[in-house]
């Protein structure tokens, strides 16, 4: 018997004519169904599938369908519900953001602004906060936007403007109930370049600061039993990248402090969330300081490429309105990256050597 006459068979192209050869007699009709044995399995077997198919047609439409229906109705109305608790929330709460007057603050205000909130905007330039509360106003929405934001003018810089600043908001307005630690600036430069004066600066503002600010405010909501303390940390409070020491020391102590805070604060049912975002839209480069305190003034491509300010503040809001303890807005390599700091050191340094190895290069070509 040629079993290879079988091949076509098998694979189902085509059968040849049954060959006279006994043997291949009994595989051939084996294969076509036709052999006396075969027959009533086969039967058997297409009645079996038969009866299943129509069993799972049965099932498919009395329980799989009903339930899938069923929990994508239960999701929606789970969206729904949260989205109106998250309102609820933020509608005429008074809400405290730093670094109102541009990128990331100034969206954070609109966003806020637009569900209702009372907004208190901080900033060091008067003018461009008056602007902004004249840019909200002109869109405000009777329904909602009922309150006027309130303009508060401080550097977060020095520690007694900002203790007599978190007075002045007490005073106008009774008590907070979120503050938006927002503002911070960034650093570019070489450890051994970099002067301590630079250093210090940028702690004093990215971590000094909004501490400062969060402790003068605490007794208040502590008082309360009522508050929610967010700070926009960053990816570089996670992970260290080279020529952003200062920077990225100034938010892993950030990360750390409000860690801290959140786990002291849970007895008094005053939430914290800390959100690290990737690379955003604004002028955080332009404003960068250096090594020898000037400014960096260049807009780096990372940022252009980054996220856009008004789509990470909606993250911010709803992480807000949700309550979360912690968000990470940033892309997958980012994110990756967070990772593999924590669960392979050695390779995530050997990737950070390369990188300022290949940026001194750029630098110096
Ligand atoms: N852009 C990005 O890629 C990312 C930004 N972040 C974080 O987002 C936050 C907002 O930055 P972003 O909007 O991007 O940058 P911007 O430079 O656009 O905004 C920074 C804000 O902080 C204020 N600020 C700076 N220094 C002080 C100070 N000493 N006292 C008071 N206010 C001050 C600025 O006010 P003024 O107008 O007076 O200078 C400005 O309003 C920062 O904490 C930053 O670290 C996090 C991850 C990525
Ligand atoms: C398994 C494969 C994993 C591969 C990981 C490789 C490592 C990739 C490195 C990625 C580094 C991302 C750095 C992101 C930095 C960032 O988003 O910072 C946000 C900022 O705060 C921006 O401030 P800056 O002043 O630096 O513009």
């Amino acid at each position: 018997m040629e079993y290879s006459n079988l091949v076509p068979c098998l694979l189902g192209t085509n059968c040849p004519p049954a060959p006279r050869d006994p043997e291949w007699t009994k595989v051939f009709s084996l294969l076509t169904m036709e052999s006396e044995t075969v027959i009533p399995w086969a039967r058997m077997f297409t009645r079996w599938k038969n009866i299943h198919k129509g069993k799972l047609m049965d099932l498919t439409f009395t329980a799989i369908v009903p339930l899938l229906l069923g929990s994508v109705g239960l999701f929606a109305l789970f969206r729904l519900l949260q989205r109106m608790r998250m309102r609820a929330y933020l509608q005429d709460a008074v809400v405290v953001i730093t670094g109102a007057t541009s990128g990331l603050g100034k969206e954070c205000a609109k966003a806020f602004h637009a569900v209702g909130s009372r907004l208190v905007l901080c900033g060091r330039n008067g003018e461009r906060l008056q602007d902004l509360v004249q840019e909200l106003s002109a869109k405000a929405n009777h329904a909602k936007n009922i309150h006027k934001p309130f303009t508060v003018i401080f550097d977060l810089s020095d520690s007694k403007m900002v203790v007599s600043a978190a007075e002045e908001i007490l005073k106008r307005v009774g008590h907070v109930d979120i503050l938006i630690n927002n503002a911070g600036i960034s650093y570019r430069g070489t450890i051994l370049d970099t002067g301590m004066d630079v250093d210090k600066k940028v702690m004093e503002t990215n971590y000094f600061g909004p501490i400062a600010f969060t402790k003068a405010l605490l007794p208040s909501m502590i008082k309360r039993q009522q508050g929610h303390i967010v700070v926009i940390s960053s990816i570089q409070g996670k992970i260290s990248i080279p020529f952003r020491s200062a920077y990225a020391a100034s938010k892993h102590a950030t990360q750390a402090f409000f860690d801290c805070l959140r786990a002291e604060m849970e007895q008094y049912e005053i939430d914290v969330t800390v959100v690290s975002p990737g690379y955003i839209q604004t002028n955080l480069s332009v404003n960068a300081v250096t090594a020898d305190g000037s400014h960096y003034g260049v807009m780096d491509k990372n940022t252009i490429e980054g996220r856009t300010a008004a789509e990470v503040a909606q993250v911010v809001l709803n992480a807000v309105g949700q309550k979360k303890k912690e968000v990470l807005v940033a892309g997958l390599l980012p994110s990756l990256a967070v990772y593999l700091r924590t669960l392979a050191p050695r390779l995530f340094f050997t990737f950070m050597a390369s990188r300022a190895r290949k940026e001194r290069k750029a630098k110096d070509s």
